[in-house]
């Protein structure tokens, strides 16, 4: 059988409509009979996700720069690798199509805007690259699509927007950093380019937001190119 496919639902900010858009696209593509699941990270509702919840609370300290940026990404390549051995193997096993609201991608943008050097953040990256898909052994994305949102509008979903952790009062040690925020926005656009996500830009050219729908009708767009190229 032919193995599954991975469309990752990716931003460099926080409440950028990530789950939004991975529900209504793997709800669209159930409706057109296709195998689709819609999958999160991290994944909240499992214990692998304990030290994870530790580290965005501030446990391990309030400021994430200060954080070894090593040692939080296998806080988060744990939980995929439990949440992808409990749940989702047979899924994309048997030829179903994740829509992953963030992957090792977010480990790509936040985890390595904690480097200041280029040499280490490069190595860091080829160390990620190498802990989550080869020794892990995780599925590589087929796709990233990169919704493009500054901070500036981000953090005013934010406000709307419920915390995910639910003994969390107030936001998560990444969300409450302004500096930690731009300074990881600016990354994601360079790692974007790096590894030639496909980038969405979110705002119109008023620079207001797209509505939801809009930003939806683009990504399901890019989703027939993928179906015509005949991979699934
Ligand atoms: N394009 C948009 N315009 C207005 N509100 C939006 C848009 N996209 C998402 N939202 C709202 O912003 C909040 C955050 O969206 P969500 O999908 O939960 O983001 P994320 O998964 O990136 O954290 C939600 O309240 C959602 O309804
Ligand atoms: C999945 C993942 C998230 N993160 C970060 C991104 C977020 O700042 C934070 C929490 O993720 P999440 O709750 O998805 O953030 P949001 O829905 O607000 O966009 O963890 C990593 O650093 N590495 C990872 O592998």
């Amino acid at each position: 059988m032919k193995k599954g496919m991975l469309i990752v639902i990716e931003s460099g900010t926080d409440a950028s409509g990530k789950a939004t858009q991975a529900e209504i696209l793997s709800q669209r593509l159930k409706d057109e009979k296709i195998k689709a699941y819609k999958v999160e990270f991290p994944n909240y509702k499992s214990d692998s996700s304990a030290l994870i919840k530790m580290y965005l609370k501030g446990e391990f300290g309030e400021n994430p720069e200060a954080i070894n940026p090593y040692a939080a990404s296998t806080f988060f390549a744990v939980d995929r690798f439990a949440t992808y051995q409990k749940e989702l193997k047979p899924l994309y096993e048997s030829g179903g199509i994740l829509i992953s609201d963030r992957y090792t991608t977010s480990n790509m943008i936040y985890q390595s805007s904690k480097f200041e050097n280029q040499s280490e953040k490069d190595e860091f990256l080829e160390w990620l690259w190498d802990l989550e898909f080869n020794k892990f052994n995780l599925p590589k994305p087929n796709y990233v699509i990169f919704l493009d949102i500054p901070p500036k509008i981000s953090i005013e979903l934010l406000r709307k927007r419920k915390e995910k952790i639910i003994d969390l009062t107030g936001k998560d040690i990444h969300e409450k950093n302004i500096e930690y925020i731009n300074k990881t926005y600016e990354n994601a656009k360079y790692i974007a380019q790096k590894y030639n996500w496909t980038i969405i830009n979110c705002l119109k050219e008023n620079e207001e937001l797209k509505s939801i729908e809009e930003i939806h009708e683009e990504i399901y767009s890019i989703w027939k190119q993928i179906r015509d190229l005949g991979e699934i």
